[in-house]
């Protein structure tokens, strides 16, 4: 008897359907209201695989679920997975799903140019996580130095790839990316991304619940950095229109503020947030892809460099195209209440910012 033929293509893209962010009629609102708006899907465009994708830190938490997530996305045609260990085996794993990407394993410092070579993306979730009473901050002495080495290893080998940067403490790993581009005379603002989504799947997840709303159709901007006070969520911009009274509003943004530590403390000394990391990251991944296909009106927020606010990085929802970030988008309208907190968040995001700067150029 025949084998019956396997219903591929549905699944992927039902996977795929679900990470989606803004889209074009959230544009539309955008457009009159600055950055609010909201989340819709839409039917996959993108039918053939043409993009190259590394992962660098491929063997780890987030990196091997991440690895997955992308092994189903039919824009990627090649996923290059990159750890100073463990790759063959993750990209053997994987290589027997039955989706058309093609990986391949890299391991050691000696492959790290193969497995960036003609690549469109790269993704870095190297380092080491948090565990329970550190803050982000204090992964800097050992994170920085691993994304400045990778960082000039990309603009060696593949200088005009889109990066996005998941490795903490973001608020600072991304001006130190920066640096080492302007160094080695590669780099372009619009191509480095630190990568925020979980603030906003975080963000929808947490209003849906409170509310009882459809968590798909929930889209929450979520600006500033990505560590503590320096997350604001912008819950008055919140899609659809929600009212907080003001203990709610108080609980609900220490609570995005806090959903790293939640993560840290409940796995107490087993690392930081990873699976729902992977699937935010590979929702930002897909929103980058689609922007280079030339695909209209995909938005993400995003920590970039930013003339937003006197910050010289500031996260804020950004218009994805084919150069990258294309268009970074304004704070919109912020309540009293909004405006506390960005006063706040300030100083202390200027400090990490200077803090990677300093080490960039030491
Ligand atoms: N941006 C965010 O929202 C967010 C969310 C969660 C975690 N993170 C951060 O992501 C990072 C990784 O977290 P994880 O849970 O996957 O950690 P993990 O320890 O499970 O994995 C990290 C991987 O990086 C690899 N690595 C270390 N040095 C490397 C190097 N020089 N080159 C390549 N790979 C290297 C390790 O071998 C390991 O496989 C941490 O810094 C964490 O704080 C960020
Ligand atoms: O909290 C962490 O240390 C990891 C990550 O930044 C997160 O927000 O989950």
């Amino acid at each position: 008897m025949a084998a019956a033929a396997m219903p591929v293509a549905a699944p992927v893209l039902s996977a795929r359907a679900s990470f989606r962010g803004s889209s074009k009629s959230s544009v539309r609102r955008s457009t009159a209201k600055a950055a609010a708006t909201t989340t819709r899907r839409r039917v996959a465009t993108a039918t053939t695989s043409e993009y190259k994708v590394a992962v660098l830190g491929a063997a780890g938490g987030i990196g091997q679920s991440l690895s997955l997530l992308l092994k189903m996305n039919p824009m990627i045609a090649q996923l290059n997975l990159y750890d100073i260990q463990g790759t063959p085996g993750v990209a053997a794993d994987l290589s027997h799903t039955n989706t058309q990407t093609k990986v391949t394993g890299y391991a050691g410092a000696d492959s790290l140019a193969d497995a960036l070579k003609g690549c469109d993306l790269v993704i870095i979730p190297a380092g080491v996580p948090r565990k329970p009473g550190m803050t982000r901050d204090d992964l800097f002495e050992i994170n920085a130095g691993i994304v400045k080495t990778l960082c000039e290893a990309v603009a060696a080998n593949c200088p005009g790839a889109l990066v996005n940067i998941i490795s903490n403490p973001v608020n600072s790993t991304v001006p130190i990316a920066a640096e080492v581009f302007k160094k080695a005379g590669t780099y372009d603002p619009k191509k480095v991304f630190g990568v925020t989504t979980l603030d906003v799947v975080r963000s929808n997840t947490f209003v849906a619940e409170a509310k009882g709303l459809d968590v798909n159709d929930v889209d929450i901007p979520v600006v500033g950095g990505h560590a503590g006070i320096t997350i604001l969520p912008l819950l008055s911009q919140s899609y659809p229109a929600t009212k907080f009274d003001a203990d709610e509003l108080e609980a609900m943004t220490v609570r995005i503020q806090n959903a790293g530590t939640e993560v840290v403390e409940a796995k107490a000394g087993a690392g930081s947030a990873t699976l729902s990391m992977a699937y935010a990251a590979a929702r930002m991944a897909e929103a980058c892809l689609r922007g280079l296909s030339g695909e209209a009106d995909v938005y993400e927020c995003s920590y970039v460099a930013s003339s937003v606010t006197e910050l010289p990085f500031f996260a804020t929802k950004v218009r994805l195209g084919p150069g990258g970030a294309e268009e970074v988008l304004p704070v919109g309208d912020l309540t009293e209440y909004e405006k506390g907190w960005l006063e706040k968040l300030i100083p202390e995001l200027k400090g990490s910012i200077d803090k990677g700067i300093a080490f960039a150029n030491k």
